[in-house]
Formats: structure tokens, C-alpha cells, sequence
């Protein structure tokens, strides 16, 4: 059998994610029912019967207020906001479903390291080893002054304390407890055994963790690692720890150049470059018939919110796009300490120099680029392009209206997929690692910077 491709749907906790203005459409559920169990249960029933790999929960720390100098323009569309804490129906979800995973994103800039292993740990044996951890760094100002901060954190500053947040939670999830430690051994009276379970002692630059860890281990111990952030310090981050990293491209030229460029880091870290899977982005707008799926493309056209998107554009990438008004002159990269690549994406990644009027143009209306419209074969035929010319494992399924667009993306494309052996009919055993990488890999594979932990303590309590 070739390759097939793993998916994810994309979601955030909330009542809008990336679809700007989308929740106007008479059949978006997702900002009336975000905040009922129900919907979350439903929705993780809908995604196992199209046998995704994970939903994966986007998260942000704030409200993105670079766009104007101001929180309005995100407020009032609804821009990932209001948002729950993604964390928090992964039980319940789990507790419906048997095969699908959960990606949950977790900053490392504003969360502490002990608690983060402990919740992740929990949900992992919650979930019996279907967690992942997507790790992000954070880039909203108003996050920093959520948690105390005057300014942001700088860009690789970021990145350094992420790398000793990630040391952190390796030792107390890999160091911290032997296997066999919990022998509720009656007749001696011990339930766990002292002997085999350790202090971690961590002190480092931005942490001090005595340990032991709270929680004892789960079957994965470490979840699987997610990362996104092609910057060059996002790329040797990824290139260090994530098993799966997630690419932007405005180009598929780009796309493989970012995919040779992480295995090849991977590999000069010790890795097996085999480790590390790649994902990008996909959005689709399917129908029966081509006429009804380009009906509704334009249908989320007059819906969309080119505020918002402008908006998300600021956060992200910290250029207000309210600032520029002299449109012919060109969009010229500047070095922001918010997310790096995505300023790239429209300066010096861009196939060519854009002028200021034609960045501004595209945040008018959907980008038709990146998004496929058709039937199901013509869906299907675009998807296979795109996964063979890039090379990319899997992607993060986008969508406009939730859950309507995933419904028709499982009931239609799916079974095309899956006829062209392109994407399973089945979900393989094990935890969400031994899904991806194969049978008896549920823990971080040896050359993983955290599997050097594994049983390395030997600091009594
Ligand atoms: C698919 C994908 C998902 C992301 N999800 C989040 C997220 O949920 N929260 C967040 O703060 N940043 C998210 N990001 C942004 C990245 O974590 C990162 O901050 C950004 O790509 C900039 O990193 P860089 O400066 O290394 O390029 C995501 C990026 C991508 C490509």
C-alpha cells in the first residue's frame, strides 16, 4: 500500500476560528452551541465516523489586537473569541469515541511546565494514550499583558525558554517514574514503590522544578509533539522535538523546500528523520455538482469578514495592515517579534513583490488560491495533486461552516479518497504514536532529545 494521508480537523474552542465572518451562515452551529457539551460530543462522533486522525484544538492566549491598535475589530467578529479552554471536553469527547486523537495547544510561554505535564499527563490516561501537545510559543501582545507583561517576549527568546520548558516536562514524564512503580503490593503495605520514583531537581534559567511528578505515567508518557513556526528558530525547534510539524507555503516549491529543510535539521539533531511528519493546510468547499459547490464558495463570499482577517493578519504576523495607505508603493518585509513566518508569507516568501494594494486585495475575500472548490472527484483529483506534488503526510482540514463543511467533506470526499487507496478504511491499533509511526511506538522513539530521560533519576526522594 503507498502512502495515505493523515487528517485533521482544525477547530479552536470557541465560537469562530480562521473562517472570518462565517458565522453569519444560517447553518453555523459552532457560535450557538460551542459552550454545550453536546456539540463537542457530536463532533467527535462525526470526525471518528470519517476516520480522522485528530481534532486538533488551535488556542490563543488573548485577543488580537495589533489590526488598528485596537481589540474591536477582533471582538466584534467574533474572532477566535470568546474561547473556552480546549482541555476541558477532550474527556468527554474521548469517553464517545475509541480511535480518535486530540491535539491540544499548550503555550510554553505562558503556561508553567509542572502543571502542563501533569493535565497532559491526566488526559493521556484519560484518553488511553490518544493525546498530542501542540506546542506554540504565542505572538499576541495582549497575551503578554494577560499574564504580566509589559511587552512581549522577543521572538527567539521565546523559543529558548520553550526549549527548557520542553526539558522540563521530558524529565518528568520520561525521568521521573520507573516503570513498575505502582505495585500496590498488600501484604507489604506499599502501593507505590519510593525506589522508582524520582526528583527531577530541575534548575534551569527560567524554571526550578523539584518533581517528582504527580501524575504516574501514562502510555505514551510524552504526547506526541506537534509544532508550527517556520521561522529559522522555529525550524531547529521543530527540527529538535516535533514529530509532526506544521508548514505554510505559499507555494508547493516551498512546501518541499521546508520538508527537506526540517528532516535534514532533524537528522543533524540525532533524529531519524522518519520521525517527522509534515502537515499543511487544506480547505474545501465540495457539493454534488460543480455549479453547487462554486454557489456556495460565492455564498461564503458575501459573508466574509475582510476586518477579521485583517485582524488575524496583525496578531499573527504584527504588521497592521491599517497603517499602510500608500498602495502602490511595495509590501516590504520588516522584522516583527510576532510570527515570523507568516510575515514572510506576503514579503520575502511571496512567489513575487506584492504592492501594498495587492495585500490589501487579498484579505477582501477568500483567497481562492488556497482553497478547493468542486465535486468530489474534482476535490478529490486536487487533494492527490497536492499531497503527491508536495510530498506533505497529512493535513489540518479547515472549514467555513461548522460542522456542515466536515459532514460533506466525510460523506463526499472521503469514500473518493479512500477508493483511491489514498486514505484508510480502517484505524490502525494502539495509542495516537503507534497510529502514526506503527505498532510498538507508543513512546518517544530512542534519538528523541526526550527519551535521554528515560530512567535516568536516580535522585531519591
Ligand atoms: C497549522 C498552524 C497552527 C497554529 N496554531 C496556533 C495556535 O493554535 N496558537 C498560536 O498561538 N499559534 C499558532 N500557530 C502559529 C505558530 O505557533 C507560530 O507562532 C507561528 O507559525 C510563528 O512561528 P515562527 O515565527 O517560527 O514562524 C499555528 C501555525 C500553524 C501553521
Amino acid at each position: 500500500m503507498g502512502k495515505q494521508i493523515q487528517l485533521n480537523a482544525f477547530e479552536m474552542a470557541g465560537a469562530m476560528h480562521n473562517s472570518h465572518g462565517l458565522w453569519k451562515h444560517p447553518q453555523s452551529r459552532r457560535h450557538r452551541h460551542y459552550n454545550d457539551l453536546s456539540y463537542w460530543i457530536d463532533l467527535a462522533k462525526l470526525l471518528e465516523r470519517g476516520k480522522f486522525d485528530a481534532l486538533f484544538f488551535a488556542d490563543v492566549a488573548g485577543v488580537y489586537d495589533v489590526y488598528r491598535n485596537n481589540k474591536e475589530p477582533a471582538i466584534r467578529d467574533g474572532l477566535q473569541f470568546p474561547l473556552n479552554d480546549p482541555a476541558m471536553m477532550i474527556s468527554a469527547m474521548a469517553s464517545v469515541t475509541t480511535d480518535l486523537s486530540f491535539a491540544v495547544t499548550v503555550s510554553t510561554t505562558y503556561e508553567h511546565p509542572f502543571s502542563h505535564a501533569r493535565r497532559f499527563s491526566t488526559l493521556d490516561h484519560l484518553t488511553k494514550g490518544r493525546i498530542a501537545w501542540n506546542i506554540v510559543t504565542s505572538y499576541l501582545p495582549n497575551a503578554a499583558r494577560n499574564y504580566g507583561l509589559t511587552n512581549m517576549i522577543k521572538h527567539d527568546e521565546r523559543y529558548e525558554r520553550a526549549d527548557e520548558f520542553l526539558d522540563v516536562v521530558y524529565q518528568l514524564w520520561e525521568g521521573s517514574w520507573e516503570d513498575g512503580a505502582m505495585i500496590a503490593d498488600v501484604e507489604r503495605g506499599i502501593l507505590v514503590d519510593p525506589e522508582k520514583v524520582h526528583s527531577i531537581n530541575h534548575e534551569g534559567h527560567y524554571y526550578q522544578v523539584e518533581g517528582p511528578h504527580l501524575t504516574d505515567p501514562s502510555l505514551q508518557r510524552t504526547p506526541v509533539i506537534y509544532q508550527a513556526g517556520t521561522s529559522e528558530r522555529g525550524k531547529e525547534f521543530a527540527a529538535k522535538h516535533a514529530e509532526c510539524v506544521f508548514i505554510g507555503g505559499p507555494t508547493n516549491e516551498k512546501i518541499r523546500e521546508h520538508i527537506k529543510d526540517i528532516k535534514a535539521r532533524a537528522k543533524r539533531y540525532g533524529r531519524n528523520p522518519e520521525q517527522v511528519k509534515l502537515y499543511t493546510f487544506l480547505n474545501v468547499i465540495v457539493a454534488e455538482t460543480t455549479e453547487e459547490a462554486e454557489a456556495k464558495f460565492e455564498t461564503y463570499q458575501k459573508l466574509w469578514s475582510a476586518e477579521a482577517a485583517k485582524a488575524q493578519y496583525g496578531g499573527s504576523s504584527g504588521y497592521d495592515l491599517s497603517k499602510y495607505t500608500d498602495l502602490d508603493s511595495y509590501f516590504e518585509y520588516k522584522h516583527t517579534e510576532h510570527g515570523q513566518s507568516r510575515a514572510a508569507s506576503l514579503t520575502k516568501d511571496a512567489p513575487k513583490k506584492l504592492t501594498v494594494r495587492e495585500v490589501l486585495n487579498r484579505f477582501e475575500t477568500i483567497n481562492r488560491d488556497h482553497v478547493i472548490v468542486g465535486n468530489p472527484k474534482e476535490v478529490a483529483d486536487a487533494i492527490q495533486f497536492f499531497f503527491e506534488d508536495t510530498g506533505i503526510d497529512g493535513f489540518n482540514l479547515a472549514h467555513f461552516v461548522t460542522p456542515q463543511n466536515l459532514q460533506e467533506f466525510i460523506d463526499l470526499v472521503i469514500p473518493e479518497l479512500q477508493d483511491r487507496g489514498l486514505y484508510k478504511k480502517d484505524y490502525a491499533e494502539g495509542t495516537f504514536r503507534e497510529k502514526i509511526f506503527g505498532k510498538g511506538q507508543s513512546l518517544l522513539p530512542n534519538g528523541h532529545p526526550g527519551s535521554r530521560y528515560r530512567q535516568t533519576h536516580t535522585t531519591k526522594l
